[in-house]
């Protein structure tokens, strides 16, 4: 079966200026694609060819099987997408914004009446369709931009940067309603520049860098590219009070005496430490964490958690642009 979004070889130059360059991928039914880029990238320029607000200078994009640049009327109702920045009105209700985007969709009757019931249940705004958008917070102010986002039940969700100044609690709810929305076989695109959110949300992930992917794939494959099995990362914490600086220096300068370790940092509640082993070494990784923990131990620090660092999707994402973070 093809995947219901196909786009082959996107480009989109602004006169001298390449925005989007040869970008290929492709989305199923059901599934979130996280779209992580510095900005300036192209990842908006995307996203508005696929709304069919732009033309491609080159390429294709098939939705359903039907082309969105030769066809877009005919794919336009398959598609909801939501701007990064969206606007409501004034002395408008919750209820009056939807209803007047349903219209807007062409829906009539009792069937406007029931969508604009619908999404109001789905997005949680029920109880606020009497409040004036301009009274919402902004967790619920973009929730009314999902809602009107999905007034027509489009198969393909084009959402720029969604999560962009929401703080955790909404974050965390507008990644379930996400989720929920995925598994009624929607297809979901997101960008956003907030990667640890992305991991969680996204199944698979593509980064674009000067309008060029430079990755796309699963989201645990893309955490896997730039490491390798002569490179092992560490994190170690420490049960630590007022005393937290001297510890953490004390290990830091141990760590760094010893062999094959390549760098020691900070981070956050813990230090993160590089180990480099020789390629072809007798030596094994744990064996040379091992090694590692005897000696703080026997230095007498107070080692509460010592094992592998888990990549996230910084790490991958500068590994895969070199390091040239926006
Ligand atoms: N209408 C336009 N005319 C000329 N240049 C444009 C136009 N729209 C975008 N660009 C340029 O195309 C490039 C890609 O922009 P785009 O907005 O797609 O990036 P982005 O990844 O979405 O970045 P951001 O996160 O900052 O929105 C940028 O260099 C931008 O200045």
């Amino acid at each position: 079966m093809s995947a219901l979004l196909e786009v082959k070889g996107l480009r989109r130059d602004y006169g001298a200026l390449r925005a989007v360059d040869d970008v290929t991928f492709q989305l199923e039914a059901g599934s979130i694609l996280g779209f992580i880029g510095p900005n300036g990238a192209g990842k908006s320029t995307t996203l508005r060819i696929l709304a069919t607000l732009d033309s491609p200078t080159s390429g294709e994009v098939l939705l359903g099987g039907h082309s969105l640049v030769d066809t877009p009327d005919r794919v336009r109702p398959l598609i909801g997408y939501m701007p990064d920045r969206y606007g409501t009105y004034d002395d408008v209700t919750v209820y009056e914004f939807l209803d007047f985007f349903a219209r807007a969709y062409g829906l009539t009757g009792a069937k406007r009446r029931q969508r604009v019931d619908a999404v109001m249940g789905f997005t949680g705004l029920g109880p606020l369709a009497d409040k004036l958008t301009t009274a919402l917070s902004k967790g619920m102010r973009q929730r009314v931009a999902l809602g009107r986002t999905l007034l027509h039940d489009p198969k393909l969700l084009l959402l720029d940067e969604p999560a962009d100044g929401l703080d955790p609690r909404a974050r965390i709810e507008l990644r379930e309603l996400l989720r929920a929305l995925a598994d009624q076989g929607k297809a979901v695109i997101i960008s956003s520049h907030i990667l640890t959110e992305l991991a969680e949300i996204c199944d698979t992930c593509a980064i674009i860098e000067q309008g060029r992917l430079l990755a796309t794939g699963k989201v645990g494959d893309i955490l896997q590219q730039g490491t390798s099995v002569t490179a092992v990362e560490l994190s170690v914490r420490f049960a630590v009070g007022t005393d937290a600086d001297a510890v953490w220096s004390r290990a830091e300068r141990l760590l760094l005496e010893q062999p094959r370790v390549s760098r020691v940092s900070r981070e956050a509640d813990s230090l993160r430490v590089g180990l480099e082993l020789e390629p072809g070494a007798e030596v094994k990784p744990q064996d040379a964490a091992a090694a590692l923990l005897a000696v703080l131990v026997t230095a007498g620090l107070p080692v509460c958690a010592f094992g592998p660092r888990e990549r996230n999707l910084e790490d991958a994402f500068m590994t895969v642009t070199k390091g040239r973070l926006a």
